[in-house]
């Protein structure tokens, strides 16, 4: 891995007597697209705002661009929260300028990198428009440009297409592919298992505030490829298969069970010492024996039920 943009390491945070997260240890590339997932409660939030400096942690560190993360280098970083917030009262050229400043960006260059993304998206038309006459969609692209307006080295988004229609979601996830193509740093949280799957190419499962799967895409599937069977015995004997679904080795689940056929896919738990197909050969006459494929959801979902 190349010098990563940003390593998180050891951070623990705690409400109260409530962990949210424990102990975690993430490094980024630079120009990667990094997916942060979880369930409702996983901890993602409190590391969004840690990164943020919106709240602090316990303790733990964060090394962003190769030095200790401070207030100031936040100034580098382009946050697109789930709750979005822009001022009703002002025009969209106002808000504009108003967060391009506050982000350190002169007058000028703000208008300039404003007009830019309203002619990308076509919409040069509505910089004096104001928030509050805008539709949610409308509103949602505006809070966009918004975020990468001062051009941030690391951009964070929070469920980035909730609200979008799925014409104006693929719109935004082209944008954001090539933000990073140029090198912007994105880190891409969601519930949605299926747009993190599409749109990253690492990724850290956090579950309960613990990181329970790390790293790039490939390299997840790659690791489960090798452990998910589809089997179809025939000719089974009873018993044979009874010790075969209690055998700890294995995590079985039935699909089908006709006459003197069964089928049903496997998880090796004991991925170095279980030898799937001898101790399938004592069930009786294996008919199909497959690797399966598991889609990132199904990799996330059996991960979680084994937590
Ligand atoms: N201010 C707070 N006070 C007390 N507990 C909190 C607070 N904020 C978060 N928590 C708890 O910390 C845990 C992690 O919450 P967090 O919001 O970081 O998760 P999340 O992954 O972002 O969830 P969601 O997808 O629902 O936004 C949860 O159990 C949550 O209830």
């Amino acid at each position: 891995m190349q010098t990563p943009i940003i390593s998180i390491q050891k951070l623990h945070k705690t409400y109260g007597t409530k962990i949210a997260l424990n102990h975690i240890s993430i490094e980024i590339s630079k120009g990667s697209v990094y997916g942060l997932i979880g369930q409702n409660g996983a901890g993602k939030t409190s590391l969004i705002r840690i990164l943020n400096q919106i709240i602090d942690a316990n303790s733990g560190t964060i090394i962003f661009k190769g030095e200790k993360l401070t207030p100031e280098a936040v100034k580098h970083i382009g946050y697109l929260p789930e709750e979005r917030g822009l001022y009703k009262n002002m025009t969209i050229e106002e808000q504009a300028l108003y967060f391009g400043q506050l982000k350190g960006m002169t007058k000028a260059n703000a208008l300039e990198q404003l007009n830019y993304w309203l002619n990308r998206f076509d919409i040069a038309d509505w910089k004096k428009k104001k928030i509050q006459g805008l539709s949610k969609g409308m509103a949602q692209k505006v809070q966009f440009i918004i975020t990468v307006l001062h051009q941030p080295d690391l951009l964070i988004l929070d469920e980035p297409f909730s609200g979008f229609d799925p014409i104006n979601a693929n719109l935004i996830a082209h944008e954001i592919k090539n933000l990073a193509k140029n090198g912007t740093t994105v880190i891409f949280s969601s519930h949605r298992m299926e747009s993190v799957a599409e749109m990253c190419d690492a990724l850290c499962l956090i579950h309960h505030g613990n990181i329970l799967l790390e790293g790039s895409i490939s390299s997840i599937q790659k690791k489960y490829i090798q452990e998910f069977f589809e089997v179809t015995v025939k000719d089974y004997q009873e018993n044979e298969l009874t010790s075969f679904l209690n055998n700890t080795d294995y995590q079985t689940s039935i699909v089908n069970k006709e006459n003197d056929e069964v089928s049903f896919q496997v998880i090796k738990n004991q991925k170095e010492t279980a030898n799937l197909l001898q101790d399938l050969l004592k069930v009786g006459t294996v008919i199909t024996y497959k690797q399966h494929i598991p889609s990132l959801q199904d990799i996330f979902i059996k991960t979680i039920e084994n937590a």
